[in-house]
């Protein structure tokens, strides 16, 4: 079990509202960690601060340091750089090029990828090395088949796939998944699911998942921290939390359950 994100009392002040509010965690690289919470709670705003989109207004983020083998402060590093350093995130919002075909795609993120890395070995390798790259990621994440379709004809499922394996493309160590099955019909939902836990399995990234359908969330979590007004109200196994009366009333009243 090896820490791989840690946070240090994290805060974030907009004006009088205490969206994050002192949050210290630790992500092990044996679990799948979810977090979850009402509406409203921070979930968002915390996957900002992690990754460079706002800055904290106080406390600390650490990410697993390959080259050293600790951990590296990321607090006040540029979104790039948080990815750079091995922090992936996909968006609840699709984001790939509509235009490209999905190798395209997968294509273009790799390639932006190598250039950012000093990575000799990878650089020197050439355009076999790349294209084998690109096809692993296409058959890890199932995509193998439609690698020659436009994005713009493709399901709203097929096109969260894609985020995936654009995501992947950095090749990160910590992959945070931002509501992965939003807007998915339950057919997707399965799908996407038994893909989460291959990817979880076949590949080194820890996963970390935001997410508002219960069903997926005890499904694929090891552990869940729920997240309320800013704070952690439950750290545990599903079994712990999901029974846990303090997040039962953190629900209440919200329709985000
Ligand atoms: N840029 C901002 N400026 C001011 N307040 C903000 C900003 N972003 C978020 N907030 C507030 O911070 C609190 C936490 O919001 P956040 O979006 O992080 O919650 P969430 O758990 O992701 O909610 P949801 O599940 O609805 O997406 C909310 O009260 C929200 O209104």
């Amino acid at each position: 079990m090896t820490t791989v994100l840690k946070t240090e009392d994290l805060r974030k002040q907009f004006g009088e509202l205490t969206a994050v509010d002192g949050v210290s965690i630790e992500i092990d690289d044996s679990e799948i960690t979810s977090i979850i919470g009402p509406n409203g709670a921070g979930k968002t705003t915390f996957y900002n601060l992690l990754t460079g989109v706002l800055q904290p207004t106080s406390g600390s983020i650490w990410l697993r340091d390959d080259g050293e083998g600790g951990l590296a402060d990321i607090t006040d590093a540029e979104p790039h750089e948080v990815a750079q350093a091995g922090l992936s995130r996909s968006y609840q919002i699709t984001n790939v090029f509509e235009g490209l075909t999905v190798r395209e795609n997968v294509r273009v993120a790799r390639i932006s990828h190598e250039k950012t890395r000093l990575d000799f070995r990878s650089r020197a390798s050439g355009d076999a090395a790349l294209e084998a790259d690109i096809e692993e990621l296409l058959e890890l994440t199932g995509l193998t088949d439609i690698a020659d379709t436009s994005c713009d004809t493709l399901s709203h499922g097929e096109k969260r796939t894609v985020e995936i394996a654009l995501a992947l493309a950095i090749e990160p160590d910590v992959f945070l998944m931002d509501e992965p099955t939003a807007g998915m019909n339950p057919t997707e939902v399965t799908e996407i699911v038994s893909l989460i836990r291959e990817l979880d399995a076949d590949l080194d990234a820890t996963f970390v998942v935001t997410e508002h359908n219960m069903d997926v969330v005890t499904d694929i979590s090891d552990r869940i921290v729920v997240l309320a007004e800013g704070a952690i109200l439950a750290d545990g196994t599903p079994e712990d939390v999901l029974n846990d009366e303090r997040v039962t009333e953190a629900y209440l009243g919200s329709d985000s359950v």
